[in-house]
């Protein structure tokens, strides 16, 4: 058997003393595409920035163990984390504009994120970043690397922040909602962006997503997050065909309304 790349173990994580994560567990394979969906407030961000050690001052994970790749994330030192951040665990946010530095170009932004991880020159990130535009099809990567976060469109944004993941090939991804800031049609080229570099480098993507039809489109394994709890977890085809909770019965019979135009 496949050693599983993320493995969560009942954990629970508390803000300021407060439990908001209860007893979760789950694991995920090499190259695995899990969708994590439920309603707003549910604990989908805090389970992945637990995984990523980015729970901020007041979040802690109060019980239970994170191993990645069979290394207990909740006992190593800080330091260690920060270097996995990146080349082993990557992540794409909601709104890459809002965590970009306004006043300094991508190119720069870029330069400072690789070289925190490896030796490597201007040229050859440019390169390495040219690569990953073409693979979306973008061909004016040049002028993307020498715009401002502000000079670019949302759904260009999103791409900067898919691009800025990949150039460290990481083993996880971590997507936090990265469409659902931008209209239908440019979140669902996001979508098959992501998804082509998920088949041109193989990495695992745990994506939190509202939409279950992303979900349905995406992932191997769905979790779905209520409360808190983990409700229910399995096979895309076993949970969306064969839902056993009446809280994903009802997610998914929704979706299935809205897909039938009867809302
Ligand atoms: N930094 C924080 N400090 C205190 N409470 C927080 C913090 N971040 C989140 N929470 C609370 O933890 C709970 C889970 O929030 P979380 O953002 O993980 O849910 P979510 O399912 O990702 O929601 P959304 O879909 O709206 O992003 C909520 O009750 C939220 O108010």
């Amino acid at each position: 058997m496949t050693k599983p790349l993320l493995d969560v173990q009942h954990v629970e994580v508390s803000y300021s003393g407060r439990p908001v994560v209860h007893d979760v567990s789950f694991q995920m394979k090499p190259g695995e595409v899990l969708g994590i969906v439920g309603e707003s407030g549910s604990g989908k961000s805090t389970l992945i920035k637990a995984a990523m050690g980015l729970l901020g001052n007041n979040g802690v994970i109060t019980k239970g163990d994170i191993y990645y790749k069979g290394h207990n994330v909740i006992d190593a030192k800080y330091d260690d984390i920060r270097k996995m951040r990146g080349p082993e665990m990557g992540m794409i946010f909601q709104n890459t504009e809002a965590v970009l530095c306004p006043i300094r170009t991508i190119e720069e932004q870029l330069y400072e994120s690789v070289t925190q991880h490896e030796r490597v020159s201007r040229a050859e990130i440019r390169t390495r970043a040219r690569e990953i535009f073409d693979k979306m099809n973008l061909t004016d990567s040049d002028r993307i690397l020498k715009s401002y976060p502000f000079e670019l469109s949302g759904g260009m944004n999103q791409r900067v922040g898919i691009m800025m993941a990949m150039i460290l090939k990481p083993d996880l991804l971590f997507a936090d909602e990265p469409t659902s800031a931008l209209d239908v049609t440019v979140q669902a080229q996001i979508v098959r962006e992501m998804m082509k570099m998920h088949e041109l480098y193989g990495m695992a993507i745990a994506m939190v997503t509202h939409n279950i039809g992303v979900v349905a489109h995406m992932a191997d394994k769905i979790a779905v997050m209520y409360q808190g709890r983990l409700v229910e977890y399995g096979k895309k085809e076993d949970v969306i065909y064969h839902p056993q909770e009446p809280y994903t019965k009802k997610l998914i019979g929704a979706v299935l309304r809205i897909n039938r135009g009867e809302d």
